[in-house]
């Protein structure tokens, strides 16, 4: 079993007399990048500041590896970066006297760890270049230099792919994968949009009104995706009651798209000669037939009960 690096048990947090996290149960292990989805105001920066020590839990506990406690929680603070809120830097400045005006700051005695996380965060390069020329990608990636700058084993981030290009995304989704892989890094990592953090997470918590809804690995989530044909036909309602019958398919109407619907395990071969061959020769006009999947968002719609994610 692998290390547990932070986990929260029955943990609330109450503003006023509303609850922000509800009896909140999760734990991120030794090596995740643990994806926290949950939409606007669900819990994330919540959660995530009671790790950083920015907020107390009213009820329950919290861990940092395996310590409990203040004093316990402090010392593992010192293992763990994080960036709840985006650091102020100077405008005028570089992003390497940024840098190191905060090493001096935090009494960090070896000057060359700041090379080292520019290297690290690929922004060695543009090391001369004025933060305030900085495009919000590299502002984001100076943030995370800063948090590597004492060495951390556990890495905090609350929403850092908000806001960025596609290209930023991918600059991101790089990085986050060098410093897990490479630096051995255990990263927590909180976004809206579930598709933002896929293909880097290894596992996800869903969390919405402040509880988490479902924790899963990356594996079990992609087995969640289902494969699927859609038909749109003349008289859908009949065709589709014909195709299950007859082709023995899971095939369903839905009247509000006037399409039909058929599912399939994934990595089946789907029979679609066999569909449209069976429509024609029961009279019916084919009007499009495509394969799809359900996406990861359609699946974090459903769990959510059908809401939309924004
Ligand atoms: N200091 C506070 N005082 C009162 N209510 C708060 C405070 N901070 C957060 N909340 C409320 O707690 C709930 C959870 O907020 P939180 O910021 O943790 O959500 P979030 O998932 O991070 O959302 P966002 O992505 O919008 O930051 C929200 O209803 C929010 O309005």
């Amino acid at each position: 079993m692998a290390e547990v690096i932070a986990k929260a048990t029955d943990v609330e947090v109450i503003y006023g007399d509303k609850p922000a996290l509800d009896k909140i149960n999760m734990s991120v292990k030794k090596g995740d990048i643990y994806a926290l989805i949950g939409k606007n105001g669900a819990g994330k920066t919540t959660l995530l500041r009671l790790f950083t020590g920015q907020n107390a839990p009213d009820y329950g506990s919290i861990e940092l590896f395996g310590k409990k406690g203040t004093h316990g929680l402090n010392e593992a603070r010192k293992r763990t970066g994080a960036i709840i809120e985006t650091p102020a830097f100077y405008p005028f400045f570089s992003a390497e006297r940024n840098l190191e005006y905060y090493r001096i700051q935090r009494g960090i005695d070896d000057p060359s760890i700041v090379e080292t996380v520019l290297k690290e965060t690929g922004l060695y390069e543009a090391k001369d270049k004025k933060f305030k020329n900085f495009s919000l990608g590299m502002k984001q990636r100076l943030g995370i230099a800063l948090s590597l700058m004492h060495d951390p084993e556990f890495l905090i981030l609350d929403e850092p792919i908000n806001g960025l290009d596609p290209a930023g995304i991918v600059e991101m989704r790089k990085l986050m994968l060098r410093l897990n892989k490479e630096n051995g890094l255990t990263i927590i990592i909180s976004s809206h949009i579930l598709s933002e953090l896929a293909n880097m997470a290894t596992c996800y918590g869903f969390i919405d009104h402040g509880q988490i809804l479902q924790e899963m690995s990356a594996e079990e989530l992609e087995a969640k995706e289902k494969s699927y044909v859609k038909v749109r036909t003349s008289n859908g309602e009949k065709a589709a009651e014909y195709l299950s019958k007859e082709l023995q398919l899971d095939a369903s109407y839905n009247a509000d798209d006037d399409t039909i619907y058929i599912y399939f395990e994934n990595n089946a071969v789907y029979p679609t000669e066999k569909i449209s061959r069976f429509l024609f020769e029961k009279g019916y006009d084919l009007y499009s037939l495509e394969i799809a999947k359900t996406t990861l968002e359609d699946f974090f719609i459903e769990l959510l009960g059908g809401t939309t994610i924004e």
